[in-house]
């Protein structure tokens, strides 16, 4: 069926210029990799120019990229695309008039983390720019992980009420979720599957031209504008609900008095013939910007697209929402077990000085978005102990919401402490020795507490420790080897 739209997409051609929207983990690397495709003429990287993130604009025009973090070729590739000209950063938006397409990659954060909503402000300020300078024949694109609904819905209403123009009509509008992950961002876009949704055929077959244009071992996987918000979102509440089922495996067999760990060992090896496990690992909690929020996007999804449509058992939490739950709960049980430890010591919560070890949300990472840490952090001090925190990652001058006394000095935090709680699997804490350790914290029975699986209960007890491991039933229950310090 010719369409209008189709004729004027004809009339464009391939697609030659490209503005993306979002100099960020995301915008950057898909920017680049657009700039130095072939066919591609220019690429404009449209950065508002904010009191946080204007400096990126005169910084990426120089060939500077402003990631943090090692990001393999990407500074290469920057360097590459500004001397070719292929590649310019800039705040004048009205360049997306001279774009055959256009794409944002807009941060959509919580707007306050105890209500759970996306703050969508940045990225509607966007889409409005876009549709002020929208012409016939573009083809724009929302990359930013977003409800389901919004492509088709709000984007598409204010693309149209800015421009005047009709989606589908005079414009292509698609969405494509990004699942680069930092530290490998120009990897995953070359090499994962590429899932691309239109809200009609022709514009997820100019979206599927756009993105073709990038993937090198990545499929583009074609499938409608909902459907495609619906399988990001999904991707991220699968791996909550996974990390959900081994955390509350973990905490049965702590009740049971068995080892996770020789649990997990023998559902894992049920292999091969369509019946492996994917079982993961127990922890401390679930931190990040990506699984704390992302099922709470699919549960608005449906209760907005579907609401009468949804047939669900009465009365029945929905099963995402309460593995959330159950990965929340992760850092209480933390507290809990430090609690337990320390009683066992003769200590309480109360007076206590703990030592916890790991801020960022991830092992060897600086990344502290939404940390299972800060928690934990929070209900200790509530409960009147004191706590210091170490992260040889994250850098206490410039990440944000550290909490007061974050420090690199491990033994500094070590010392004097009557419990010790790890909360990321960082290198260095595998290598902690209990002598040592015993010997900082100057007292005969302290707590070690391990959110992470990094040390041996067994090295620990015969120390002198109160251990305690999550998913470690087995161990949590040992008597203390009374000894002199
Ligand atoms: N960072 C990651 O690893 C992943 C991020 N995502 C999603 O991608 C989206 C972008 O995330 P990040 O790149 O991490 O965000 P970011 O915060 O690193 O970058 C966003 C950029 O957009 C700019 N910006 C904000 N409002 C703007 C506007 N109105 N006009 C022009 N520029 C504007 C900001 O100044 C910033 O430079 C989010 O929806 C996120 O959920 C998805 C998968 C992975
Ligand atoms: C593009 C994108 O959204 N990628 C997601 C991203 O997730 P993220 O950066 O949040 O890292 P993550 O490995 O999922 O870990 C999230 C949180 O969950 C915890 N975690 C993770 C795995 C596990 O078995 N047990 C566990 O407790 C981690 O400690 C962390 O606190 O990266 C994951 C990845 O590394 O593959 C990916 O599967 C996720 O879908």
């Amino acid at each position: 069926m010719t369409t209008n739209l189709t004729s004027l997409i004809k009339q464009r051609g391939p697609i030659r210029t490209i503005g993306v929207f979002g100099m960020g983990y995301v915008g950057i690397p898909a920017a680049l990799l657009f700039a130095n495709a072939p066919g591609t003429e220019h690429v404009y990287g449209f950065q508002r120019d904010s009191p946080t993130s204007g400096y990126k604009i005169a910084m990426l025009n120089r060939g500077e990229s402003p990631l943090k973090g090692e990001e393999p070729g990407l500074g290469d590739l920057l360097k590459k695309v500004v001397s070719a000209g292929t590649f310019s950063c800039t705040p004048d938006f009205s360049k997306v008039a001279g774009c055959d397409a256009v794409t944002l990659a807009i941060q959509t954060p919580f707007r306050d983390k105890k209500d759970l909503l996306p703050d969508f402000t940045p990225l509607i300020e966007g889409i409005r720019n876009v549709g002020r300078h929208l012409t016939p024949g573009t083809l724009v694109v929302l990359e930013s992980t977003i409800t389901p609904g919004t492509t088709a819905g709000m984007a598409r209403e204010i693309l149209e009420a800015e421009s005047g123009l009709v989606a589908g009509e005079d414009f292509a509008l698609a969405h494509a979720p990004e699942r680069v992950m930092v530290g490998r961002l120009l990897r995953n876009i070359r090499e994962h599957d590429r899932c691309v949704g239109g809200i009609d055929e022709v514009s997820t077959r100019r979206a599927v031209e756009l993105y073709s244009r990038v993937l090198t071992t990545g499929q583009v996987i074609p499938m409608t504008a909902t459907a495609a918000e619906v399988t990001k979102t999904a991707e991220n509440t699968f791996r909550d609900l996974q990390i959900a089922a081994i955390n509350q495996l973990a905490l049965y067999c702590e009740a049971m008095g068995i080892n996770v760990y020789d649990v997990r060992a023998g559902v894992a090896s049920l292999k091969g013939e369509g019946i492996t496990r994917a079982v993961l690992w127990p922890g401390a909690g679930v931190g990040g910007h990506c699984l704390t929020k992302d099922t709470y996007h699919l549960e608005r999804g449906v209760q907005q697209l579907g609401p009468d449509d949804l047939d669900y058992p009465t009365g029945r939490e929905s099963l995402y929402t309460l593995a959330r739950g159950i990965n929340d709960f992760m850092p209480v049980h933390m507290l809990r077990l430090t609690e337990s430890a320390l009683a066992q010591a003769g200590k309480t919560l109360e007076g206590a000085k703990i030592a916890l070890l790991g801020w960022a949300f991830i092992n060897d990472s600086d990344d502290a978005r939404n940390t299972p840490s800060e928690p934990f952090y929070e209900m200790a001090r509530a409960a009147g102990a004191e706590v210091r925190v170490h992260d040889p990652w994250v850098d206490p001058a410039t990440a944000p919401d550290v909490p007061a006394g974050l420090s690199r000095d491990l033994e500094g935090v070590l010392e004097g402490a009557d419990a010790v709680v790890v909360f990321a699997g960082h290198k260095e804490y595998r290598g902690l020795v209990p002598a040592r350790v015993r010997e900082l914290c100057g007292c005969a029975h302290p707590a070690i507490i391990d959110g992470r699986n990094v040390v041996n209960p067994d090295v620990w007890i015969d120390a002198g420790f109160a251990y305690r491991g999550i998913g470690r039933g087995d161990k949590n229950r040992h008597i203390i080897e009374k000894m002199a310090l």
